[in-house]
C-alpha cells in the first residue's frame, strides 16, 4: 500500500508524525502540568510547610517560651533550693569548724621517771576539774572517773581525745581496776540540794566508794588525797574551826547524810593509813567558788552570786 502511491504514503507519514509529535508534545505539557502542579503543590505544601512551620516555630518559640518561662522559673527555684542548701552546708561546716578541737592547752613535757599516772574521782566536777587541768597541764598522764551526777564532761571537753587523758563514767561504789601512781578523791555530791537529792547514795560514795578507793591505792601502792569538807565540823561552837576541833555535828539531821559520809570517809582514811600503811592526806575543802561552778546548787557563794545578780537581798541565814 505505501509503495503504490507515495504522495499519499507521505501525507499519511506526515499525518501520523504530527499526531505523534502532538502526543509526545501534549504529553510533555501534560507532565511539565503535572510536576508544575506538583512543584506548585510542593511550593504550596513548601509554602504551607514553611508556614506551618513558621506557626510551629512560633508556636514552638511561643512554646519554647512558655517552655522557657516554666523552664526558668524551674531552674530558679532550683537554684533557690541549692542556695539554701549550700548556706545550709556552709552553716553546718561553720558549727562543725567550731567544733573542731581548738588546740589542747599546752602540756609539759615529763620523761616516763616524772610522768605519774593520776586518777581524779570527781574530776568532772567543778573543783575536779580545775585539779585537772592543773595536772594535765603539769604533764602528767590523768584518768577521770566520774558518774555525771553532778559533773559534766563539758567540765573536761579540752582535754578529751588528748594522749595524756583517759575520762571514764562509772559510779565509784563500783570497784575500779586501774594502775596508778596517785588518788584524788573528789567524787561526792557537795551541795546540800545535790546531796540531800539520794542521801542514802551521797552515803554509799563517801563510804563504799572511799573504801573502794582506797583499797585500790593499797594494791597497786598509790596515794590518796582525800577531799573532805568543812562540814565534818558541822554547826560549830569553835570559830573559826582548827583542824583539831571534831565538830558539832547531827547524826541524824538533813545534812548528817554528806556531814557524816565525810567524817567516816576520813576515818577510813586514817585506819587504812594506820594499818595498810597507805599513803593518805586529807583537804578539809570549805566554799569555793570561781569558774564551772554549779550557779544553782544552794550554796553561800553562788547564792550570794545570783542575788546579786537578781537585785535581790543578799540572805544571811547564821551569824557569828
Ligand atoms: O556518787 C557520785 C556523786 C558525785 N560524783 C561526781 O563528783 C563530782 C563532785 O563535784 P561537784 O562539782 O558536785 O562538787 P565540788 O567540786 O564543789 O565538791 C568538791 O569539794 C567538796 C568536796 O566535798 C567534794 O567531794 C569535791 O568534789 C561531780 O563531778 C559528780 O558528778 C560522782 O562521781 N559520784
Amino acid at each position: 500500500m505505501f509503495l503504490s502511491d507515495p504522495s499519499k504514503y507521505r501525507h499519511q507519514m506526515l499525518i501520523r508524525i504530527n499526531v505523534f509529535l502532538a502526543l509526545v508534545i501534549g504529553s510533555s505539557l501534560l507532565l511539565l502540568g503535572i510536576i508544575y502542579c506538583f512543584a506548585s503543590n510542593n511550593d504550596i505544601s513548601k509554602h504551607e510547610f514553611q508556614v506551618s512551620n513558621k506557626k510551629e516555630f512560633q508556636l514552638f518559640r511561643t512554646a519554647e517560651s512558655e517552655d522557657n518561662t516554666d523552664l526558668i522559673n524551674k531552674l530558679k527555684r532550683d537554684l533557690a533550693t541549692a542556695n539554701e542548701k549550700i548556706e545550709q552546708l556552709e552553716n553546718k561546716m561553720q558549727g562543725f569548724e567550731e567544733r573542731i578541737k581548738k588546740p589542747y592547752p599546752n602540756v609539759k613535757y615529763l620523761n616516763y621517771r616524772s610522768k605519774k599516772r593520776i586518777l581524779v574521782t570527781g574530776g568532772a566536777g567543778f573543783v575536779g576539774s580545775h585539779l585537772v587541768d592543773k595536772l594535765m597541764k603539769a604533764g602528767h598522764d590523768i584518768t577521770v572517773v566520774d558518774n555525771f551526777f553532778t559533773g559534766v564532761k563539758a567540765n573536761v571537753e579540752q582535754w578529751i581525745g588528748h594522749a595524756n587523758f583517759e575520762l571514764i563514767h562509772q559510779d565509784i561504789v563500783n570497784p575500779l581496776f586501774v594502775e596508778v601512781d596517785e588518788i584524788y578523791h573528789l567524787a561526792s555530791p557537795a551541795s546540800p540540794p545535790h546531796y540531800m537529792f539520794n542521801p542514802v547514795k551521797t552515803i554509799k560514795t563517801n563510804t563504799i566508794g572511799t573504801i573502794n578507793m582506797l583499797g585500790l591505792a593499797k594494791r597497786v601502792g598509790a596515794k590518796v588525797l582525800i577531799a573532805s569538807t568543812s562540814e565534818v565540823y558541822g554547826d560549830p561552837e569553835v570559830h573559826p574551826q582548827p583542824e583539831t576541833y571534831w565538830g558539832h555535828v547531827n547524826p541524824i539531821g538533813p545534812r548528817a547524810c554528806y556531814d557524816e559520809g565525810k567524817r567516816v570517809s576520813e576515818t577510813l582514811s586514817y585506819a587504812y593509813a594506820k594499818h595498810e600503811k597507805v599513803s593518805v592526806r586529807v583537804a578539809r575543802i570549805f566554799n569555793t567558788h570561781g569558774p564551772r561552778m554549779h550557779m544553782n546548787d544552794g550554796r553561800v557563794v553562788s547564792n550570794f552570786i545570783l542575788q546579786a545578780l537578781r537585785n535581790e537581798p543578799i540572805t544571811v541565814r547564821s551569824t557569828i
